[in-house]
Order: structure tokens, then C-alpha cells, then sequence
């Protein structure tokens, strides 16, 4: 693994209310790398998640990707710098079909392709892809999920495997160097999840870091040794796998002793 940092958490804070959902969280991921994210439900994971991504804008703190301050920046500037995330719930548009879908996510990526998508739209012409040439970029990320196959089918037919890739396509197709990937194995079986395993590890040799959120720890010990665990809001843990096992805070939060 490089260790050449790539995005860099500096003390985040978020608030909902009165609820501190992310309380002075700091940490680092490095070329690539796979960085399990673990806690239990509400500590704060999803959050993180939504905050580097720019769904929500932290109270304090500052978030860095290859040294440029992104963390008042929208997500589609941020899709554009080479940040992209998939959703805990996968959310294609059910009217589109797989290739479809994986299309709009890298026309929103594509600088020029979002310029001329909203000077065309204000005229009322039709979009042309073309001018965008997308096709590559749709073209590999559906071969890298193996949804190549069915390209044509209408989102709103897929299984759960099956959006879950799609979610991962999409993203995908945005051409990242950071991915965060909010508990994509959660409700599929073993081959499926094994499956998964496979492509983020190869995604991660091949110069993407990953951000994984996930409830599943073999998951997490399949595709990573690193990880950093929450805890009501809180950073409680960051080490390897074995060592939170082995760690009191840890097995607390987990076991409850
Ligand atoms: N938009 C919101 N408005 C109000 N409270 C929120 C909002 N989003 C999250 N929260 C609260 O913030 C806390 C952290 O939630 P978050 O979804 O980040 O936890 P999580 O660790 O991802 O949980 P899970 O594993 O169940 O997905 C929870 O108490 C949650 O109810």
C-alpha cells in the first residue's frame, strides 16, 4: 500500500438538534487503500459519509482531498475532483434502463458534459451525448460490476445484487480516486458479497480509495485490515481488525462487555 495521503478529516463536527452525530472526527485514507468504517447503528457512519461527500456541510472542521480544501464544496464538484459515493439504499431511476443509469451518473461527472447538459436544457434541445462521449467511461464500469449483460434491462426490474452494482456502475462512472461505499454487501448472500469483495480489492489495486461502511465483519476482514470504529458520534478506535477485537472500548460498544 502507498502511503501518500488522499483525503485527510480534520476534527469534524455535525450536528442534527441537539444530537452531536459526528464529534470531532478526524482521520486519514491513503492511495490504494481500503478503510472499513464500523460501528453500531447511529454512531454516526452514514453521516461521515454524507458529509465528505458535501450531502451535508460539517458545523466545524475541515476535510482535505490531495491537499485541496473540499469540505464546503457541492457533490457534483466534488464528483468532478474524483469523489463519489454509493447510497445504503440504492436509488436508480426505476424508468431508466442499467445503461441508462449509468449514463447520467457520468454525464453529471464530466465538467463539459454539465455545461452543455444545462445550456441545452434552457434551449430545449435534446442532449447530445455524443458531444459528452461518455461511452467508454459507461462502457467499463459496466464490465467491472458485470452488468454488461444486462445492460437493457429497466432499472426497476433489477434484484438487490443487482441495484447494488448498479449503484456501483454509477459511481463508478464518475471516474473516482475516492469511493465511498455505504453498506453495499448488507442483504445479499455469501457469493454475492464474496463477489463484491473481489471488485472493491481490485478497484483499490487499481489506484481508487475506498471508504467502507459495513455491519458485516467478515466483509470487512475480507477486504481490509484497517479500520476505524464509532461510537455515538465519537471516533473510539483506529487500528487493525485484530486489534479491535481485541481492544475493551471495542468489544464494549460491540459485545457490551
Ligand atoms: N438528517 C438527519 N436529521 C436528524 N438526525 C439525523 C439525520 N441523519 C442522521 N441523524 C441521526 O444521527 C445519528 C447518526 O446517524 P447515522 O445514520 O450517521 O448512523 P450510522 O452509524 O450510519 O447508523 P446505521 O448503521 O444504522 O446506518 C443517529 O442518531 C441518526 O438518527
Amino acid at each position: 500500500m502507498s502511503h501518500k495521503e488522499i483525503l485527510r478529516v480534520e476534527s469534524i463536527e455535525k450536528k442534527f438538534g441537539g444530537l452531536k452525530a459526528l464529534n470531532k472526527i478526524s482521520l486519514s485514507v491513503y492511495e490504494n487503500e481500503i478503510l472499513g468504517l464500523v460501528g453500531p447503528n447511529g454512531s454516526g457512519k452514514t453521516t461521515l459519509i454524507n458529509v465528505i461527500s458535501g450531502i451535508y456541510k460539517p458545523d466545524n472542521g475541515k476535510i482535505y482531498f490531495k491537499d485541496k480544501r473540499i469540505d464546503k464544496l457541492p457533490p457534483y464538484k466534488l464528483a468532478h475532483l474524483g469523489i463519489n459515493r454509493t447510497f445504503q439504499i440504492p436509488k436508480p431511476f426505476h424508468g431508466l434502463t442499467v445503461r441508462e443509469n449509468v449514463e447520467v451518473a457520468a454525464l453529471y461527472a464530466g465538467k463539459q458534459c454539465l455545461r452543455t447538459f444545462f445550456r441545452r436544457l434552457k434551449s430545449l434541445k435534446t442532449i447530445n451525448k455524443s458531444y459528452c462521449n461518455v461511452e467508454d467511461d459507461v462502457q467499463k464500469a459496466l464490465n467491472i460490476v458485470g452488468l454488461e449483460k444486462l445492460q437493457d434491462k429497466q432499472a426497476a426490474h433489477l434484484n438487490t445484487s443487482e441495484q447494488k452494482l448498479l449503484g456501483l456502475a454509477r459511481a463508478l462512472a464518475t471516474k473516482p480516486k475516492l469511493l465511498l461505499v455505504d453498506e453495499i454487501a448488507a442483504g445479499l448472500n455469501k457469493e454475492e458479497t464474496d463477489r463484491l469483495a473481489d471488485i472493491l480489492i481490485s478497484l483499490a489495486k487499481n489506484s481508487i480509495a475506498i471508504i467502507v461502511v459495513e455491519h458485516l465483519m467478515h466483509f470487512i476482514r475480507k477486504i481490509t485490515s484497517r479500520v476505524v470504529v464509532m461510537d455515538s458520534g465519537l471516533e473510539i478506535f483506529e487500528g487493525t481488525i485484530d486489534q479491535a477485537a481485541n481492544d475493551p472500548k471495542v468489544v464494549e460498544v460491540f459485545l457490551g462487555g
